[in-house]
């Protein structure tokens, strides 16, 4: 198997929002009508679109499809920094509250990068303050993703290391463009950082141990079709073809009654979710300490030059 790695060294829930564990948007769901014929692409009536967007994200519903496609945009790499976070928790909770959408397509708007990851310059030279937002702000987003009542498909457009793929993974189905120049996977690593034990959790339900012990360790990034081969996405399809399938795949999934899917979701997922939320500000205050520390400081020091120097 083919594998590819950069070389260099690698709010809680109750609150509105917060999917599946709530109570009582089950039945509200059920009473949904289903979705029986989608476009083949982005292409619907003006009168049944309801585009918003701010400086980072892009969302566009198709209220009569129920169907909203949420595209990422930070250039260059749309690395995940806390502006963008913050809009994305922003974004993802209209969606929640719009009775008429029923899932997401998440997605980016650079053509060859889904995410680049957590930005490092947010986990770099900056205060205790800083970093405790940061992180708040990426569990946030987590939770948001993971335990959404909503169908969360990744439509991966191009690259997605680290905090790219973990986005991927939280989705409820992953489709990847077949660019074997693209990679996915968790690679911290390689920047000298840690994985936190949720980005882990999320990997073993999705990859199983031995698997996620072997891509963990060694910061691996997959191209897509070794990728698909360990079940890190579900589904490669030609780079023209990732946003159709995405609103095909989406349409059989919304077939299923919402509310069995969703107590379907919550009963798989509410074990690792809860074990977040349950030491979410250790798990802040680990995140601080750990990359306040000067050798780990010094790691993406040496990443972040390594990325502007290497040959492109
Ligand atoms: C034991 C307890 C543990 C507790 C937990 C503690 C700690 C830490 C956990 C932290 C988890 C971290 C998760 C992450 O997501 S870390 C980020 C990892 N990301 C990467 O490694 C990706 C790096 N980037 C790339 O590989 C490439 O940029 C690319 C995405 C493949 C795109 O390549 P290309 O199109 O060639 O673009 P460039 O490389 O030229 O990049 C353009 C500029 O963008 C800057 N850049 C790239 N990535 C990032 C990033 N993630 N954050 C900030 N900036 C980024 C790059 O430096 C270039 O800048 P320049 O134009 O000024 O040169």
């Amino acid at each position: 198997m083919a594998l590819r790695a950069v070389s260099a060294l690698t709010w809680g829930l109750g609150g509105p929002g917060v999917g599946p564990l709530r109570s009582g948007t089950f039945l509200r769901c059920a009473t949904q009508h289903r979705l029986e014929k989608m476009p083949s692409s982005i292409g619907f009536p003006e009168a049944s679109r309801r585009p918003f967007s701010s400086h980072r994200i892009l969302v566009d519903v198709d209220q009569s499809h129920g169907v909203a496609t949420m595209k990422l945009k930070n250039p260059p790499v749309n690395s995940l920094s806390l502006e963008l976070l913050t809009e994305f928790v922003i974004s993802w909770e209209k969606l929640e509250n719009d009775k008429s959408c029923r899932g997401v397509i998440l997605t980016s708007n650079s053509p060859k990068i889904f995410s680049a990851g957590l930005d490092i310059t947010d986990m770099y030279g900056k205060n205790a303050a800083h970093y405790a937002e940061f992180w708040k702000a990426v569990q946030e987003v987590w939770l948001k993703l993971y335990t959404s009542n909503m169908v969360v498909i990744a439509a991966i457009n191009g690259s997605s290391p680290a905090g790219g793929c973990l986005m991927s993974l939280a989705s409820d189905y992953r489709i990847m463009a077949d660019n074997p120049k693209y990679t996915i996977g968790l690679n911290e690593t390689l920047l000298g950082i840690v994985a936190p034990f949720w980005f882990k959790d999320n990997l073993v339900n999705t990859i199983g141990n031995r698997a996620s012990e072997h891509a963990l360790q060694r910061g691996l990034l997959f191209p897509p079709a070794d990728a698909l081969k360990i079940g890190l996405v579900d589904q490669i399809v030609p780079e023209d073809k990732v946003q159709s399938t995405a609103l095909s795949v989406m349409s059989e999934w919304l077939k299923i009654p919402d509310h069995a899917r969703q107590l379907t979701k919550t009963m798989m997922r509410k074990p690792t979710a809860d074990r977040l939320l349950k030491q979410r500000e250790a798990d802040i205050q680990n995140f601080v300490s750990f990359i306040s520390k000067d050798s780990i400081q010094k790691s993406l020091h040496m990443y972040l030059k390594f990325l502007k120097e290497r040959e492109k």
